[in-house]
């Protein structure tokens, strides 16, 4: 088995704190990383809104090319930007241990009060517009597009009070000092994937080095919690463009899995949630069946709902 593994990964900082986590993790293994820098779309188109440039796959596509061609032997991705389905030559091999999964709220002023009535939030998550409208309905949302360092300069300038942001990109960034709310994630329900770093591969990549970088990079329960919540997203039509979320946890000794997912209305008005539990082993299952569910009691109605706005716009 070959020990040098070129590691795939986007430019961005955060990008490069995930590859080299992941590096630090084979090296301590024993083995010997090299990380290699992919542009992908996503990271050159910033002017337009994800929705707008069809966000399939936008930061994962030259990625797996990469993999294809064996230019690199893993590639590292955020777990919430990695597509529902995937290429049939490809497989993810690894979820790294999660971070904490909550959205927070991030600002230069230490007494930011959410109840302002002027209140101006920068996303560009449509499920964070959503929830924001039906949770903080007082507040308006401005876009917020491109890497972090973009967005927190666009803080800067005054373009809003705050930024809504996941609490890992955050963390990982060391911007834990400009928190100044966690969401609770019982409300704001994150993205499937959120916090999580998934590792992907070539299907024909030699097994017994997949095995290895199994075992070194994976963490099972958060492996399964992510089988449940992106079964629930396939099963959705999802992928980050529209407004579902999911979230899943392990029972404490590790045989139970349970999952509270749905989908919002883009004004927030229709909110459509369920929690179903099921055994681990069952993951994929479950996240299928919660989302067929939700699709039937109005979900299937509310994405009907967005493709006609997309259309008209
Ligand atoms: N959508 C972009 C993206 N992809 C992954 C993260 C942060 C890390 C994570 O959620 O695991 C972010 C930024 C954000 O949502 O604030």
């Amino acid at each position: 088995m070959k020990t040098s593994i070129r590691i795939g990964t986007r430019g961005s900082k955060l990008a490069l704190w995930q590859a080299n986590h992941v590096a630090g993790q084979l090296t301590a293994a024993g083995l010997a990383p090299e990380i290699v820098i992919i542009t992908t779309k996503g990271d050159v188109v910033l002017d337009r809104s994800l929705d707008k440039i069809g966000a399939k796959g936008v930061f994962t596509e030259e990625l797996e090319e990469g993999l294809r061609t064996g230019y690199v032997d893993i590639a590292v991705h955020s777990a919430k930007d990695v597509q529902s389905t995937i290429p049939a030559d490809l497989e993810l091999l690894a979820f790294m241990q999660r971070e904490r999964v909550n959205d927070v709220v991030v600002s230069f002023d230490p007494n930011l009060d959410l109840q302002r009535p002027d209140l101006v939030l920068g996303t560009s998550s449509t499920r964070r517009k959503a929830m924001l409208r039906r949770f903080l309905p007082h507040a308006t949302t401005a876009e917020a597009r491109g890497n972090l360092q973009t967005r927190l300069r666009k803080l800067e300038e005054g373009q809003y009070h705050a930024l809504v942001l996941a609490y890992a990109g955050v963390h990982r960034m060391e911007y834990d000092g400009l928190i100044r709310h966690v969401l609770p994630e019982t409300q704001y329900v994150p993205a499937t994937g959120q916090g999580s770093v998934a590792i992907e591969c070539a299907r024909s990549l030699e097994p017994a080095l997949k095995e290895e970088l199994r075992r070194i990079l994976d963490h099972p329960a958060t492996h399964v919690c992510l089988a449940a919540e992106r079964a629930f997203l396939r099963t959705m039509e999802g992928g980050c463009s529209i407004p579902s979320f999911a979230l899943a946890s392990l029972s404490a000794d590790g045989q139970t899995v349970q999952l509270h997912g749905g989908l919002i209305s883009l004004d927030g008005q229709e909110l459509i949630e369920e929690t179903h539990t099921a055994a681990a082993t069952e993951a994929e299952v479950l996240g299928t069946r919660l989302a067929e569910s939700v699709l039937a009691r109005g979900g299937r109605q509310i994405l009907d709902d967005i493709r006609r706005v997309r259309h008209e716009a």
